[in-house]
C-alpha cells in the first residue's frame, strides 16, 4: 500500500513527547514490512539544521492560500531507505524556530495559521507530487484539517488525493482551539463554521476536523478508546465522538525495542538482559552516583515525564514523605509546569540523600533512568496510552501506574493477579497512590518474588511487530 502520513513530531527528527515515538516507529516499522511510506513534517530550524537535511532535495514550490494571501512554501524531501520518504514543508517564517509550539511563558501567536499552512501545504504537495494515496493518515490537532482540506481539493480538482483518511487522537487535552476569528485562515465554506462542524464553544477546534471528517478515528489504546466517550475523559469532546464511535478504534502502541534494548542500549555502559540482571544492578550505581545519591534500605523509584496535570504530580507531591520516611530513592527527570518543578526542586532540597530531580530533556538519561531503578512511577490523571510503562517493563523496573488508559492495557497488577503480574495498578487516588507505594515496598521485601515479576515483565513483547500488523489489517479493511 502506499501510506502517507503527517504530524508535526517525528523521532529521531523532532520530538516534544510521545507523538514523535510513536510516528517515528510506525514510519520505520510500516515501511519495514514492505509499504511505500511517505510522511510530511513541518521544516523546523532542528530539522534544517541536522545532518540529514544536508542531503535533502527541493521538490515542488507551493503557493497556499491562506485567508486572503497566497503564502509560498517549498517541499523537500530526504530519501531514507527503499519505500522511505522523508517530505519536508519549508516556509520559514512559521517554522524556524527555536521551539516547536511556543516559549516557555506561552504558545506561539500564530500558531493557527502554521498549522492551517501546513495541513494546506501537504495536500498541495500531494497533488503536484502526485502522490495517489491509499491511506492518508493524519497525528493529533496540528493535523486535524487534513483531512477536510483533501476532500476539499478532491472535489475542486476531480482529482483522487487518497483512498482513505486517518485521524489518530495521541491526546484529546490538546485540541487546538482558536478564536472564531481564525476559521476565515481554512477558506472553508462557511458551513463548517458550525457546531456539526469545527466551531467548539465560540471557538473553532482544529481537533474536531479529525473525528467529523477522518474516515476512521483512532487513538492509541484500547481503553482510552473506550474513556474518551465518557465526560470524565473526553475534554467536552465525547459528544462529537460519539457521532463517530463506530468508526473509532483504539491499538495499544508499541515500543522501539532498537533504540529500548537493555542487551544493547547505547546510552548505558551495562547491559543486561532477563537471565542475568547483573548489569541492572551495575545501572542503579551509574545512575545514583550521576545524581548524587546513595543507595538506601528501600527500593529506587524513577520517573521520567512532562511535568503537568495529566502526569499525576499533584499526587506525586502529596506523599514525596513516603520515599523519606522508607529510606527509598527517587530520581525525577521532567520539565514542563513551572510550579512542579519549583516544588519537586524544594522537595531535592530538602532531602537530598532521598530525591533527586534532574529539569531537563535528556533522552539519555531518560534511559538510565529506565534501567537503574527498581520501580517506575506513573500516577497518570489520563493517559492515552503510555511509553514509558512499556520501556520499563522491558528494562525490569516494574512500573507502579494508575489505572487509566493504555496504562490499563499493558500492564498488568501484579497485587490482584501475583502469578501475572508486571506492575502495580492503582485508582488515580491519594489512598489507592498510597497503597501502592506500600505494595511496592512489601513485594521489593519478597525478594523472591521480585525477581519473579522482574523477569516476566521483561518477557513480555511490545514490539510494533505486533502492532504494525494490526494497523495494517485495519487499513486493508477500509480500502
Ligand atoms: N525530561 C525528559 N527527558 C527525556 N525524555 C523525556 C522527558 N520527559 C518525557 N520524556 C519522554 O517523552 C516520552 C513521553 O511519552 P508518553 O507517551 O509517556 O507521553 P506524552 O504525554 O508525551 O504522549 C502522548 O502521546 C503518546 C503517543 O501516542 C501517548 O502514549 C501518551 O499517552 C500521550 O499522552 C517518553 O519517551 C519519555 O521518556
Amino acid at each position: 500500500m502506499k501510506i502517507v502520513h503527517a504530524a508535526s513530531e517525528m523521532f529521531p527528527y523532532v520530538k516534544t513527547g510521545g507523538l514523535a515515538d510513536v510516528c517515528g516507529s510506525l514510519f520505520k516499522s510500516l515501511a519495514g514490512v514492505g509499504h511505500e511510506v511517505s510522511f510530511f513534517l513541518p521544516g523546523y530550524r532542528k530539522i534544517i539544521e541536522s545532518k540529514e537535511f544536508e542531503s535533502a532535495k527541493l521538490k515542488v514550490v507551493l503557493q497556499v492560500e491562506l485567508g486572503e494571501q497566497f503564502l509560498r512554501g517549498e517541499v523537500w524531501a530526504i530519501s531514507l531507505g527503499k519505500r522511505q520518504t522523508l517530505y519536508i514543508i519549508r516556509r520559514d517564517e512559521y517554522f524556524d524556530r527555536s521551539n516547536l509550539y511556543g516559549t516557555r511563558e506561552r504558545d506561539y501567536d500564530d500558531n493557527d495559521a502554521r498549522f492551517i499552512y501546513f495541513s494546506k501545504a501537504v495536500v498541495q504537495a500531494m497533488r503536484l507530487l502526485d502522490i495517489k494515496a491509499d491511506i492518508l493518515h493524519c497525528h493529533d490537532w496540528q493535523t486535524g484539517l487534513l483531512p477536510l482540506f483533501l476532500r476539499m481539493a478532491e472535489q475542486e480538482t476531480g482529482m483522487t488525493l487518497a483512498l482513505k483518511t486517518f485521524f489518530s487522537i495521541h491526546n484529546l487535552a490538546f485540541q487546538g482551539l482558536y478564536p472564531r476569528s481564525s476559521f476565515k485562515l481554512t477558506n472553508l465554506p462557511e458551513e463548517f463554521n458550525a457546531i456539526d462542524g469545527l466551531e467548539f464553544y465560540e471557538q473553532i477546534s482544529m481537533i474536531k476536523g479529525g473525528i467529523f471528517f477522518a474516515d476512521k478515528i483512532m487513538t492509541v489504546s484500547p481503553n482510552y478508546a473506550r474513556e474518551i466517550l465518557t465526560p470524565r475523559f473526553g475534554c467536552g469532546l465525547e459528544g462529537a465522538l460519539k457521532v463517530r464511535e463506530e468508526d473509532l478504534v483504539g491499538i495499544a502502541n508499541g515500543i522501539d525495542t532498537e533504540v529500548w534494548n537493555p542487551r544493547k542500549d547505547p546510552y548505558l555502559l551495562n547491559h543486561y538482559g532477563a537471565n542475568d540482571l547483573s548489569g541492572k544492578a551495575l545501572c542503579q550505581e551509574a545512575l545514583l552516583n550521576k545524581v548524587g545519591l546513595k543507595k538506601g534500605e528501600g527500593p529506587v523509584y524513577g520517573l521520567v515525564a512532562r511535568l503537568t496535570e495529566q502526569k499525576g504530580v499533584d499526587l506525586l507531591l502529596k506523599r514525596m514523605n513516603f520515599f523519606v520516611k522508607n529510606d527509598c530513592r527517587i530520581v525525577l527527570l521532567g520539565k514542563g509546569d513551572p510550579t512542579y518543578e519549583k516544588a519537586l526542586r524544594r522537595w531535592a532540597k530538602s532531602h537530598p540523600e532521598h530525591v533527586a530531580v534532574c529539569i531537563v530533556l535528556d533522552e539519555e538519561m531518560s534511559h538510565l533512568v529506565e534501567a537503574g531503578s527498581d520501580y517506575f512511577i506513573m500516577p497518570s490523571v489520563f493517559e492515552p496510552c503510555g511509553l514509558n510503562q512499556m520501556y520499563s517493563q522491558r528494562y525490569g523496573t516494574l512500573p507502579l501506574v494508575s489505572g487509566v488508559g493504555g496504562l490499563k492495557d499493558t500492564v498488568v497488577d501484579i497485587v490482584s493477579d501475583p502469578k501475572e503480574g508486571t506492575g502495580i495498578v492503582f485508582e488515580p487516588n491519594e489512598e489507592a497512590y498510597a497503597q501502592a507505594l506500600e505494595d511496592s515496598l512489601s513485594l521489593y521485601n519478597d525478594q523472591k518474588a521480585f525477581l519473579h515479576a522482574i523477569k516476566r515483565a521483561m518477557k513480555r513483547d511490545f514490539s510494533w511487530k505486533r502492532v504494525t500488523a494490526e494497523y495494517e489489517a485495519l487499513y486493508q479493511d477500509c480500502v
